[in-house]
């Protein structure tokens, strides 16, 4: 391998993420590498955060982000995590200001070791979600599946958190839908013109509810952070919860949970929870060859 840079194997929640520094380089990760990378079961993600040197004064990184099947996502609430934790203890610094293609984004790495991400402002247009037609109350849209009358799932509120989402509320456990079958159907309906993350979630009390997500680009996680945060405004924009929301997340490893504030303020979106280091290594960014660095203590054979 030639011309390899340092990566860190994490999870959010169980989130599958790899953070690839590429500072002080001019190329990216490709489309090939990432799709290699996904396929491999050592290497196995759902999203790259590929950190490149800062485009602009007054933010610590510009943030590249890719989906497991090669294409871009706006946005990655639990990949984010994973970037502050990764960065906070090479530097000891414990506040980042990152630039992705949806902004800018603040976050803190907390005494208890959690994350909290400002995830920005919530976007509601029709247009700017976007939708292919016209949606006067996005809040409610027309749109089921399943039985003509007798829908599965139906009237979904829809959203962008920098990346399109779709949250369909249910009335029990989101592990009892096959969203396996109904989420690929959802994700690429004509609706969604640049497809769509869909969530189903269960309002459990007035600040708590479960979520579970078929994600753009990478399918069924384990868990998805945006997703949790637009569940979370979307719960408080239609009166079902209010502005501060628990989110467990029913596929993660023992239900993990997130913290999710829909800031009155200043109307940003606050996510707070955890990050965990795996393991790392070195990935050439062209084509996805990778070697795990052995762990400190480990015997080198
Ligand atoms: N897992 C992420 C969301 C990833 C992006 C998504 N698949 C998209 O294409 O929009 C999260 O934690 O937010």
């Amino acid at each position: 391998m030639n011309a390899t840079v340092e990566f860190a194997k994490m999870n959010g929640l169980g989130n599958r993420i790899l953070v690839v520094d590429m500072r002080g380089r001019k190329d990216a990760v490709t489309p090939a590498a990432a799709i290699a990378l996904a396929a491999d079961p050592a290497t196995r993600f759902d999203q790259i955060m590929a950190i490149h040197d800062p485009k602009i004064a007054g933010t610590d990184a510009f943030i590249d982000i890719l989906n497991c099947d090669g294409s871009k996502a706006q946005a990655c609430g639990n990949g984010t995590r994973c970037v502050v934790q990764a960065l906070a203890s090479e530097t000891g610094r414990k506040a980042f200001t990152f630039q992705t293609v949806a902004g800018i984004l603040n976050a803190v790495e907390h005494e208890d070791g959690t994350i909290s991400v400002d995830m920005g402002e919530p976007v509601f247009e029709w247009d700017r979600i976007p939708l292919s037609e016209e949606f006067h109350d996005t809040g409610r849209i027309e749109l089921q599946i399943g039985p003509i009358d007798n829908p599965v799932l139906h009237s979904p509120s829809v959203m962008s958190m920098g990346n399109p989402h779709a949250i369909f509320w249910v009335d029990r456990d989101p592990m009892t839908f096959d969203l396996e079958r109904f989420g690929p159907l959802l994700e690429n309906h004509p609706i969604f013109p640049e497809k769509a993350n869909i969530t189903l979630a269960h309002v459990t009390a007035p600040n708590a509810m479960t979520t579970r997500t078929w994600e753009r680009g990478a399918g069924l996680t384990l868990a998805c952070g945006s997703a949790a945060c637009s569940a979370a405004v979307s719960g408080a924009r239609t009166g079902r919860t209010g502005r501060t929301v628990e989110i467990t997340v029913a596929s993660s490893p023992n239900r993990g949970r997130l913290t999710i504030e829909w800031r009155e303020r200043d109307n940003h979106v606050i996510m707070t929870g955890p990050a965990e280091w795996e393991w790392a290594g070195a990935l050439d960014p062209e084509t996805g060859a990778f070697e795990r660095r052995p762990e400190a203590g480990a015997e080198v054979q």
